[in-house]
Order: C-alpha cells, then structure tokens, then sequence
C-alpha cells in the first residue's frame, strides 16, 4: 500500500475518534431476520457452519468475547473461508450503514477522506504493525461511503 495522505482518518479502539467506524462498534446488523449485536458478531460466526455455533458467537456480551470464538480452530473453519470473507465483511459493512443513520452521517462526512483501520497486529483488515498493510476494512468502508452515498443522491432526484 502507499503511505497514507495527510487527511488519512485513522480509526479502530472504542476510546478515540470515529470508533463507530469499527466493527466492534455497538450497531447491530439484520441476516435473514436474525440480528447480531455487532458487524463483529455476525463476521466470527460466519466463520463456521455449525450452527449452535453460530448461535453461541451471537450471544456474546461483547464483540471482544465474539472474536475470541471466532479464532478458535476446535471448530472446524468452513473450507471457502478464505474466498468468501471479503463479501461476507462487505454486506455486513453496508447493512451497518444503511441501517443506521448516526454512523451513516459520520462516514458521509468524510468526503473523500482516505480511511484506515489503525490496527497494530492486522495487516490484512487494517494497516498493521508498519501501517503499510492492506487495510481492507478501511477499503471497505471507502467503498460503502460510495454507495451511500449515490443512495443519498437517488432519493434527491
Ligand atoms: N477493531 C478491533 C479489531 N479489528 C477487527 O477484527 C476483525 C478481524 O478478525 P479476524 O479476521 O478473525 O482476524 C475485523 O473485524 C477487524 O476489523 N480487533 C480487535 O481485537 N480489537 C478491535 O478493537
């Protein structure tokens, strides 16, 4: 990745500017009528087919705790994992915008401002320990802020 520009956003803790950004933000996301508390939430339990699973990540307290049962590998990871994550964290991504309007404005209000997931151990969803990772949520969340958006702009016209 190329270095970051000057008006890079930078989010990823709870505690600092844009945590609603984060998917361990407290907005919960709609699949199939089941709500999850969190993009969190609904991400580590797609990891798996076993449902009682599933069930068992969506019913953590926190998205901390959710994310601990998603790394586990005593369940077995479905074989497409790798292939599917990328869509799978896209459509959870922009169900959290669309249905929640404080983080829609916030992200609307980013112009065209680079965004980075200031993630210090993950250099695949955020930038890493030398902040040249791929930052694929932070790409996500750019993208998602596009559809936004054009769905503002459709319900102008
Ligand atoms: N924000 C945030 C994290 N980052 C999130 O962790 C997820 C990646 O999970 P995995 O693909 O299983 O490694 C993804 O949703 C990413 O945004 N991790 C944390 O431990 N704390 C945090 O506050």
């Amino acid at each position: 990745m190329t270095p970051p520009s000057p008006d890079t956003i930078y989010f990823y803790a709870q505690t600092d500017p844009y945590a609603e950004f984060s998917n361990f933000a407290p907005y919960g996301v709609c699949f199939e009528d089941i709500w999850w508390p969190t993009v969190e939430h609904y991400f580590q339990a797609m990891k798996f087919h076993d449902a009682a699973y599933r069930t068992r990540i969506r019913r953590c307290q926190k998205p901390k705790d959710a994310k601990a049962l998603g790394m586990t590998r005593k369940v077995p990871l479905r074989a497409d994992w790798e292939e599917v994550k990328d869509d799978i964290m896209y459509a959870a991504v922009l169900c959290k915008f669309r249905t929640h309007g404080a983080p829609r404005q916030l992200l609307l209000g980013t112009g065209d401002a680079p965004l980075v997931e200031n993630a210090p151990m993950d250099a695949y969803w955020g930038c890493g320990p030398d902040g040249l990772g791929l930052n694929k949520l932070g790409r996500i969340l750019m993208r998602v802020r596009g559809e936004l958006a054009e769905d503002a702009a459709a319900l102008k016209r």
